[in-house]
Formats: structure tokens, sequence, C-alpha cells
């Protein structure tokens, strides 16, 4: 979300000009008929609270959400922020208050690098976004498109399966990027299904389209967690003090253009459509044939396609991976599963998902423990309200801190241990879903903003996980202790690990199996 890593210069100066006006303390909000919710003190004229937000806003929200509680009021510059840290405030701002709830506001990255807002996620609440989503949602990822593609994501589990052995055999002392390895066969996958194309692998020659794809995903992903002051403090944004305007025009411009050459291979009928089902290119091109689909609003689509579908799930299997050396008879437990529901004469599959409970609970309790989007997408209330007894009103940026609600004692015994065994059938936790219906655990978010790509993103993560940890042991390099795991969290919209885990990986599967898929070991 936002980072104050970039700004520092620009907020010294302002701070020696906001000083003279120093607030004396702020304790609640002063409108007395309008009592607003609780306001951390220390807010600066001009400056607000953005001062007192560090590297990782939601750590630092979460430790002012103890003092001031589950419902607080900042002004981050011009900006009114209202930061939401309890399931129950959850419930009041996204089930009893969702319609007000449900626009985006407008900032500097989401206006950008979303084609002017014609994306779904950085659209306001209005006809076109219920248009979009319900486009979206039925003919990119209906249950019936998902099976249709379900060859596809096999296929890729399996280049990675094949890659990974590839490049530990190339590499001198066996580790393996498990970051890297992640991204590509997500980034193949999402690719395959969005337009019948692998950038990655051995015997590919696209590598360095896919590094310029990759590069402008990474720049795409620090920029909308890079805090522009501009967005706050609007006399500062013309002086674009941080260069983040220009950088984020010239990732804007590097997607056009490589979705313009997308739109070109297809319309000129150069793809090699290897699955024999229309990719979501064909099938967004055909829909603009027939409807009223600006190309901007179909690479806003795609954009949102491409920025979503690849790191969120890639970030959401290095966790869960660092977890299991962490708590090595987890992984051990998985892999048993793995053995007595699939067997070990052939490569697991999707429709095997449903029975392997305790990779389910393992996915759910490292999703708990590292939600990938910790302060979700932003949202701005379209009217005033009054939730808990507190007035919040029309135009505030709301935040909620996932990271806060995942971590809450009074929901999850020792909150901060991965323990699984909490979402089995006969844990305390078990009846937790992470699908936005239950407030106590929503990595996707909730009410009518949650994920677009929820069934597909839990599928990448499911069958992501049952393959890699079937077909391969995974441990430490020769020397590495388990707590020499750095398990802090980067910046980033997206929340990854902050040093990339290196894992050696020992094929476990009988050699025919491999064997049988092709896989050359
Ligand atoms: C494990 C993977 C994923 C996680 C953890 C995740 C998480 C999230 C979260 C927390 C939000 C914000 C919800 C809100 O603001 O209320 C979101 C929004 C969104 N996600 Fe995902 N996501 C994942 C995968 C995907 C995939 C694979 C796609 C599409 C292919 C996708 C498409 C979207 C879209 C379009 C939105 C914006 C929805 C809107 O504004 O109406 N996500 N996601």
């Amino acid at each position: 979300m936002m980072q104050l890593h970039d700004i520092w210069l620009p907020l010294g100066v302002l701070l020696a000009v906001s000083s003279i006006f120093l607030l004396r303390g702020s304790g609640h909000g002063r409108n007395v008929s309008h009592r607003l919710p609780p306001s951390p003190s220390g807010a600066w004229p001009i400056l607000g609270h953005l001062l007192l937000l560090s590297t990782l806003p939601h750590r630092t929200l979460m430790e002012l959400a103890k003092k001031y509680g589950p419902i607080m009021y900042m002004r981050l510059g011009k900006v009114p922020v209202v930061v939401v840290s309890s399931a129950d405030m959850l419930r009041e701002f996204f089930q009893v208050n969702d319609l007000i709830m449900a626009s985006r506001p407008r900032y500097s990255a989401s206006e950008i690098l979303s084609f002017n807002r014609q994306d779904i996620a950085a659209q306001p609440y209005c006809d076109r976004w219920r248009e979009l989503r319900k486009l979206f949602a039925q003919e990119l990822l209906s249950i019936k498109r998902l099976n249709e593609l379900q060859g596809v994501r096999r296929r890729e589990v399996l280049h990675a399966v094949e890659s990974i052995y590839y490049r530990a055999k190339q590499s001198s002392n066996s580790t393996v990027n498990v970051r890297q390895e992640l991204l590509e066969m997500n980034f193949n996958n999402t690719t395959q299904m969005l337009a019948s194309k692998r950038y990655y692998g051995p015997k590919i020659k696209s590598e360095l389209q896919a590094d310029e794809f990759s590069h402008l995903i990474e720049e795409a992903i620090d920029l909308m967690a890079s805090f522009d002051i501009g967005d706050y403090i609007p006399f500062l944004k013309r002086f674009d003090l941080q260069g983040n305007i220009k950088r984020l025009h010239q990732t804007n411009a590097g997607f056009d253009r490589l979705i313009d050459k997308l739109f070109l291979e297809h319309r000129t009928g150069t793809i090699d459509r290897a699955s024999g089902v229309n990719d979501f290119v064909d099938t967004l091109l055909e829909l603009q044939r027939k409807e009223d689909l600006p190309d901007g609003a179909i690479k806003g689509l795609i954009f949102d396609f491409l920025m979503a579908g690849t790191e969120t799930s890639a970030t959401v299997l290095e966790w869960l991976l660092a977890d299991l050396q962490l708590n090595p008879k987890a992984m051990m437990e998985i892999q048993r599963e793995l053995d007595e529901k699939v067997g070990t004469n052939r490569i697991v599959e999707e429709s095997d998902i449903p029975k392997l409970t305790y990779l389910q609970a393992c996915v759910k309790e490292s999703m708990r423990l590292h939600p990938t989007v910790p302060l979700m997408l932003p949202h701005e209330s379209t009217a005033s309200c009054t939730v808990a007894g507190y007035y919040i009103p029309a135009k505030v940026r709301v935040f909620v801190n996932m990271a806060a609600i995942h971590l809450n004692p009074e929901t999850y015994d020792q909150p901060e241990t991965f323990r699984p065994e909490r979402f089995l059938p006969s844990g305390p936790n078990s009846h937790l879903e992470m699908k936005g219906q239950h407030f106590d655990l929503v990595p996707f978010g909730t009410g009518r903003r949650i994920c677009m790509g929820m069934n597909l993103g839990l599928l990448l993560v499911h069958l992501g996980a049952a393959v890699l940890l079937q077909a391969y042991d995974w441990r430490l390099p020769a020397g590495l202790k388990a707590e020499s795991v750095d398990m802090s969290e980067g910046l980033g919209s997206v929340a990854h690990m902050k040093v990339t885990l290196h894992l050696v990986p020992t094929p476990r599967l009988p050699a025919h199996v491999y064997a049988a898929e092709n896989i050359e070991l």
C-alpha cells in the first residue's frame, strides 16, 4: 500500500514548514456533534499522521490499534482515513454499510497504471464497474471457463516440476530460487490462459519479453505501494518530487506496448493455441466486436489479470514453503496425506484437492499468517454513515488491516504460531472459510469488492502446493538451520518475503512417474 521509504526528502522539507504550526495534542475528533473515531495523537499540520507510518504501514497501524481501538480516524496529508482492525468492525463496514464502502479512491498509481481507471480494481463504484465485473466473472472466470483451462494449468505445473529439476541440476549447490520458480510458473499459467503464450522455460525463446513483462509487473507493484506525496498534499503534485509520475507513465506505456503486441498476434492469427481453447484475449476481442468496449477497458482488464494473477499466488506459495521449513512435521504430514489419498504412481490433479484436508488447512494457516495484500485495496466511502456510534464522513479512505484481524488472540489461540490443526474439522477454527463470509479470515477481502479471482487463486495455490510437495522434498541448503529463514515481509503492495527463499529439492516419486509426464530426471 503506502510506503514512506522514498519520500523522506520531501517530507523533511514539509516537516520544517509545518513544525511552525504544530498542533497541540489531538486525541479524539474535534467535531462534537459528529463524533469521529479515536485518532492517534501526533498529527502535524499539512502532514497529518503521515510521519506515524513506517515502511510497513500495516505493522505500525496494528500497534496503533492496540492503543486507539479497532476503528481509528487519521489524516494523511489532506486525505481523511479510517482504519478498520477487527472482524466486528469489518462486518459493520462491509456488510451493514457495504454499498457506501464499495468505491475506490482516485490516486496517481491507480489512475495512470490502470488505463485511466478503466480496469476493475481501480474503478469507482458505478454501472461500468458492475458491467466489467459481470463480464470478467462470466467470460473469463466462470467455473465452466476454469474447467476448460484445467489442462493448461496442469501442463504448466508439470513444466515447473521439470524446470525445477533442470535448474537444480544446473546450479552448483543445487539450490532453487523458490520465488523465481513460482513466479515463472504462475506467469506462464497466467499468460497461457490470457493469450496462449508461455514466456519462461528451457526451450523457450521469449525470455527477453518475459523479463520485460516481469520488470513491468514489479515496477507496478512497487509503484502501487509507493506513497506519492502529491496524492496527499495536492499542491506538491506538479513537482513530481519522487519521480513517481514519470515512472508510472513509463510503466503504463510498457504495458500498453506489450498488450498491443498481444492484440496484433491475435488479430493476425500468429498465435499457436496448443490448448485448443479460446484464450482471454480472443474472448475480449470477440466481445469488443459485439459491444461497446474501448481498447482502454480491455487493456485495463488484461492489466488486472496480469497483476493479480502472477505475484499473488506465487507469494502465497513462497510463504507456505517457508512455513513448512520451520514446521517440518507439517510438510511430512502433507506428503503422507498425498501418498495416502493420491498414491505415488501418478502426479496429483486438481480433482484430488478436495481430498487433501491437511494441505488445505496448511494453505489457510499460511494465508492467515501472511496476508498477501495486508491492507486490502483502499476503499472510499460514497456517503456519510454511522459505525459503532462514530460518524464516518463521505469521501473517507478506508484501510482494512487484515494483519491485525488475522492475529486476534480472541479468535486464534497463539495467533503468531503456525498451527494448521486449528482449521482441521476437529480444530477450534474449523468453521472459518476464506471466501469473504467469515470476517475473521479475509485474505481475499469481503463485500462487493471482494477479489474477483478468488477461485482461480485458490486453485493455483492448492495445485501448485500439492504438485511441488508431492514431486519433491524441500530442505534448506546445507549448513542452514530453520531459525535462519528470514520471515520478515518485504515492501510492496503484495507482501512477499523480504529475503527470497532458496531451497534444495529432492525428487520423491519413482522415476517412471516423472517419465510418464515426459519429465526427464
Ligand atoms: C491467492 C491469490 C490472490 C489473493 C490473496 C488476492 C487478494 C485480493 C484482495 C485482498 C483484493 C482486494 C479486495 C478489496 O479491496 O475488498 C483483491 C482484489 C481483486 N483481485 Fe485478487 N487476489 C488473488 C488472486 C487474484 C487473481 C488470480 C485474479 C484474477 C485473475 C484477481 C483479481 C482481482 C481483481 C480484479 C480485484 C479487484 C476487485 C474489485 O475492485 O472489484 N485476484 N484480490
